[in-house]
């Protein structure tokens, strides 16, 4: 067992074989301690962790959503998303999930250091880091620092130093006695160079001095590189160095997602030798190994920025990546052909994909909805390498004897070929095996014979086969640049589609604007329509009215025709009435007058014949006054001398005067008799004149009244006519009026309902038009879509076929390449060893043969 020293113990490795013992061999070898633990014949699922981390300052810049959740507790990652044209919600559970918050120690607590103390115990294990590129995975192995200057861990210290810590703690707390080697190696554009053999003074790095090693196997399965550099440390500090070295001469690159991203695959790999005492005291040796591996970003070229170069870079990585994915499909699919050997990556992990090693896979996403399509990739990716099933197997334990064992031979031989190197004389070859490989020699004289011819076929066709590679590789080539250029074209067809579809979201929007437009319109438009129906009827039974009403007017006009004809002939009636009346009135007037001037005439005959009988009857009166006062005087003497002279002349006086007074009384009374005869006659022609004047008065009175009363009830019909004319007529006119007004109204409502009609046919032809817009528009989109649509599979079916065409030919040109060298390396070293062999036996033959001719010298 080697002993720790201070410095870096480098050694080259000189047989592949044992290269592939102590670091990168997986082939199952055979259990010499009997010791060798073996897990459950079911396998055990590769663990898968899922870290997302937080937002970066581009993407809280452009203040998207954050589209990844999740939750440590269920172990549960979900993406969702919900916008109008897209919607996501998907779950995927893993073995452990840390979100944006995780700290890095916390991380490699819970995710990593269970797989460290595997190591320890004698198994192989591997972690990688997968991911979209600048989601974390260098952060997450290696970290941005390592140790503050107080000695404790930088809080941003990554995976790698923490591991290396808790080893070298582990190991010097159970005092045990060991070695560890370590090695870093990049896999960049499908070449493995070692990033610790390169000159540190060299920077930045000359490309030319990146030797490209080979990988090789071992015949039995076991990969191993030749001629990779392992470095043997004894302290933490010298693996940060040597990492610091390393990370130095890695490949990287500013891209647009990530200002130093990886483009390439970096593998630190620890090897460790622990001395074990079994409780016997049989001493063994416990090899254990911890790969440790930061794959390059998957990327999306668009995305990333990557040009020329850089494009070529990311092809690469993406290829090696899809190789990876295909793998882990054909591990989980259980298909029998798992296409290892389709990338140098592949080849590499094919024991830490489906073989005996303990494997830990970390899947890193960011949480912003720009990376959704790479984080749900990477998901999804994950989520099926969950599913593939290793059988992990503790390494063999060695005893400490057949180690050095083995050491002394490997020495021996190792001496044995130096000296033959430095004397140039022949090769060192032990006792045995010169024996079994002189056997072996006869065979091989004669199969060289016909390997050589068998090599002059094969040069040959290796001519045919290289012309045929060369011509493959021209193609490849053609199909690289024809997939670059599909690849842009695809991209500017999806930058166009996403346009079209942007375009589209936006028409869509519009659209649905215009659809509630629409119908809003078409709800007021319906309003609308039963409104103008409404009005429709409104303005036909208007229309009928006013009909009716020009009817009425058309009726008040002929009647009030009629009716001024009427008025007209009863003015001209009545003014002839009127005349009549007046002519007869004055007739009856001048009637009257004469009447009455007779009857005055007569009545002043009459009082003057009256007046002059009276005044006749007043002159007899008033003689018989006169006569009977004289008479009286007269009688008064002889009365008085009667008187005087007898009372019975007074007698007979009296009775005279009796007889005078009764002939006078008589006298008088028939005088009275006569006048008042004829004042009665008188007074009853009076009457009878004041009867007739007054029946005639009456007569005419009545008359006058009557044909007053005629008039004024003519006239009362009259004027009520002319009342009821004229209220008709302003009825007429108010009616007229009202009618205007609902005819001027109607007509307006007419008038805007023409208006909105014709507003509203006009929205209904934008609409139209619009819609024919609209219909033209999906069907260019639907047109695009379908081309884009072909296009893609158009691209994905020539991509998948380059791809398997690239993978064929990459297959079978490796495979040739490596057979051939392989074929030719070991003729050659058999030839050489054969021919080295053969001179040595012939001059020892010699030798011999002087030596008998000296011993027998008369031979
Ligand atoms: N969990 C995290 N917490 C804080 N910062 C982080 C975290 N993960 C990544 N980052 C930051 O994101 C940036 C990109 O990370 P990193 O370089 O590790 O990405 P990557 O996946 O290795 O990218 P590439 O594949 O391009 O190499 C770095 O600046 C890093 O500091």
């Amino acid at each position: 067992m080697d002993t720790p020293k201070s410095n870096h113990q480098r050694r080259r490795s000189s047989s592949p074989f044992l290269m592939s013992q102590t670091l990168w061999s997986s082939t199952e070898k055979t259990c010499r301690s009997g010791l060798t633990r073996s897990n459950d014949e079911k396998g055990v699922n590769v663990k898968v962790v899922l870290r997302c981390r937080p937002p970066n300052e581009d993407e809280m810049k452009m203040k998207g959503p954050l589209v990844i959740s999740c939750d440590e507790l269920k172990q549960e990652v979900t993406a969702t998303l919900n916008t109008s044209n897209k919607q996501i919600n998907k779950a995927f559970l893993f073995d452990k999930v840390c979100g944006p918050s995780s700290q890095q120690k916390d991380f490699y607590d819970q995710s990593v250091a269970p797989l460290v103390n595997e190591a320890l115990e004698g198994y192989t294990c591997t972690i990688f880091a997968y991911g979209q590129t600048g989601t974390g995975k260098t952060y997450t192995m290696e970290g941005e620092a390592i140790k503050e200057k107080n000695g404790e861990f930088h809080k941003n210290a990554g995976v790698i130093p923490r591991a290396v810590q808790e080893i070298f703690d582990i190991l010097e707390s159970q005092k045990a006695e060991y070695t560890m080697k370590v090695a870093y190696i990049e896999i960049y554009n499908e070449e493995i160079t070692d990033l610790l053999s390169l000159d540190e003074e060299s920077k930045p790095i000359d490309e030319k001095q990146r030797k490209p090693l080979a990988l090789m196997e071992d015949g039995k399965g076991a990969v191993f590189i030749r001629g990779l550099e392992e470095v043997t440390v004894s302290t933490a500090d010298e693996i940060y160095k040597i990492l610091e070295k390393g990370s130095v001469n890695k490949h990287t690159a500013e891209t647009l997602l990530n200002k130093q991203s990886n483009r390439s695959h970096s593998i630190f790999s620890i090897t460790l030798h622990v001395k074990e005492c079994t409780h016997e005291g049989l001493e063994l040796i416990k090899c254990g190994k911890l790969n440790l591996v930061d794959l390059a970003g998957s990327e999306n070229i668009l995305r990333s920025g990557a040009k020329e170069g850089r494009a070529r870079e990311a092809g690469e990585i993406n290829k090696s990546l899809l190789t990876l994915g295909r793998v882990i499909n054909a591990l989980v699919d259980h298909s029998g052909h798992v296409p290892y050997r389709d990338s140098k990556l592949t080849r590499f992990l094919r024991d830490s994909l489906g073989g005996k090693t303990k494997t830990c896979i970390i899947a890193t996403v960011s949480p912003s909805i720009q990376c959704l399509e790479e984080t749900l990739s990477t998901l999804e990716y994950a989520n099926r390498a969950k599913q593939i099933k290793n059988r992990p197997e503790v390494n063999q334990k060695l005893t400490k004897s057949a180690l050095i064992k083995d050491l002394y031979v490997e020495m021996d031989c190792l001496k044995q070929e130096l000296h033959a190197t430095r004397e140039k004389n022949g090769i060192y070859i032990p006792q045995d095996r010169f024996l079994s490989e002189e056997a072996a020699h006869k065979a091989i004289v004669g199969k060289l014979k016909f390997t050589e011819l068998d090599l002059e076929s094969k040069n040959k066709k290796l001519i045919e086969v290289q012309d045929l590679y060369d011509n493959q590789r021209q193609l490849t080539a053609d199909l690289t640049e024809q997939l670059e250029r599909t690849q842009r074209e695809l991209k500017k067809a999806e930058q166009a589609f996403n346009d079209l579809e942007a375009q589209n979201r936006r028409v869509k929007e519009m659209i649905q604007e215009k659809d509630s437009l629409v119908s809003d319109v078409i709800k007021s438009e319906k309003e609308m329509t039963d409104k103008a129906l409404e009005l429709r009827d409104e303005v036909e039974n208007a229309e009928s009215e006013i009909s009716s009403l020009f009817a009425k007017i058309e009726k008040g006009n002929s009647r009030e025709e009629r009716n001024r004809i009427l008025v007209q002939s009863f003015r001209s009636k009545l003014s002839q009435q009127l005349e009549i009346l007046k002519r007869k009135t004055a007739i009856s007037v001048t009637k009257q007058e004469q009447q009455l001037n007779v009857i005055l005439e007569d009545t002043q005959s009459f009082l003057a014949n009256k007046r002059r009988a009276t005044d006749e009857l007043k002159v007899q009166l008033q003689k018989l006054k006169d006569k009977y006062n004289s008479d009286i005087q007269n009688l008064a003497v002889p009365v008085q001398d009667l008187h005087e002279n007898s009372q019975l002349a007074f007698s007979k006086v009296n009775s005279e005067i009796s007889k005078h007074s009764s002939a006078f009384t008589d006298l008088v009374g028939k005088i009275s008799a006569d006048v008042n005869a004829i004042l009665n006659g008188l007074q009853g022609n009076i009457r009878e004149l004041e009867v007739k004047i007054n029946a005639f008065v009456r007569q005419e009175q009545q008359y006058q009244t009557r044909r007053y009363h005629e008039i004024q009830i003519s006239s009362e019909v009259l004027l009520n006519f002319f009342k009821t004319l004229n209220t008709y007529i302003s009825k007429l006119r108010l009616m007229d009026e009202k009618s205007q007004t609902i005819n001027n109204q109607q007509l307006f409502t007419l008038e805007d309902k023409f208006e909105e009609l014709a507003a509203s046919e006009e929205r209904q032809l934008i609409e139209k038009v619009a819609e024919l817009i609209l219909a033209s528009s999906t069907k260019k989109k639907r047109l695009v879509q379908t081309a884009v649509n072909d296009l893609r599979e158009c691209s994905t079916i020539k991509t998948r076929n380059l791809n398997a065409e690239f993978s064929d030919i990459q297959g079978c040109a490796n495979s040739a390449y490596e057979e051939w060298t392989n074929y030719i390396e070991s003729t050659e070293s058999h030839h050489i060893e054969d021919s080295t062999r053969l001179e040595f036996w012939k001059s020892s033959l010699a030798g011999n043969i002087d030596c008998w001719l000296s011993w027998f010298p008369m031979i």
